[in-house]
């Protein structure tokens, strides 16, 4: 099975050698100032180089202005933007046009009702990522390590491409792909040995898992 594998929230050069040896495809790198994952633009723009050619970079940004997406994607070659946060379809539609790059819109979900808003995402974002929605009151609305409850994919399909994430590990992604069927997968939080402190040997043996 052909299983593409994104490591989000990256901050040091050996952990995107190690996400590229281990076989990943996207590696992400997080702009939002609240996240222990955020990235400076000088520093984005470093790791960004040492990113080998055929894996995607990919920006994670929530509700950004034109002006912080501006100065992200005039210092930082991507090729791809994540927007993560509570962006309508019109603004992602306005966002993939003005930077030309392509878009992938995160939705929560915890429930059935939660999945109307892929349907309709998928009309503008070229590709959505299904995420568990965040408690009330979280921080962050995305990167908590907590999974949904995968039967609800069950028999869903879309015409985008799409990718699964939301509390995965090295112990259960396999399961999570049998599961749902993704053919995509991305993680943070379960390649971490504390918030925002990456592990090599977690990478490697969370794309082991997903990729054998
Ligand atoms: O990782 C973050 O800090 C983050 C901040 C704001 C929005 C999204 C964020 N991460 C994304 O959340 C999902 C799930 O992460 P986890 O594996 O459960 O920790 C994933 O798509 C990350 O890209």
């Amino acid at each position: 099975m052909d299983i593409a594998v994104k490591i989000c929230g990256l901050r040091e050069p050996a952990h995107v050698v190690a996400a590229a040896e281990a076989g990943a495809r996207y590696v992400g790198f997080v702009f939002f100032s609240r996240s222990p994952r955020h990235l400076g633009l000088a520093d984005a723009a470093a790791l960004a180089l040492g990113v080998p050619e055929g894996i995607a970079k990919v920006a994670l940004t929530v509700n950004a202005t034109n002006e912080e997406l501006d100065a992200i994607t005039e210092a930082v070659p991507l090729d791809m933007l994540q927007l993560h946060g509570s962006e309508s379809p019109e603004r992602v539609a306005e966002v993939r046009s003005r930077y030309g790059l392509p878009v992938m819109k995160a939705v929560g979900v915890a429930e059935p009702a939660d999945l109307a808003a892929l349907d309709l995402y998928q009309t503008v974002a070229d590709q959505i990522l299904v995420d568990a929605k965040p408690p009330k009151g979280a921080v962050l609305p995305g990167g908590n390590g907590l999974a949904f409850d995968w039967r609800l994919m069950l028999g869903r399909v879309w015409r985008r491409p799409w990718m699964l994430a939301g509390g995965l590990t090295p112990d259960n992604v396999a399961l999570a792909i049998r599961s749902t069927n993704a053919r995509q997968v991305d993680v943070s939080s379960g390649v971490e040995t504390a918030p925002g402190v990456k592990d090599e040997a977690l990478i490697r043996a969370f794309c082991k898992a997903a990729l054998e």
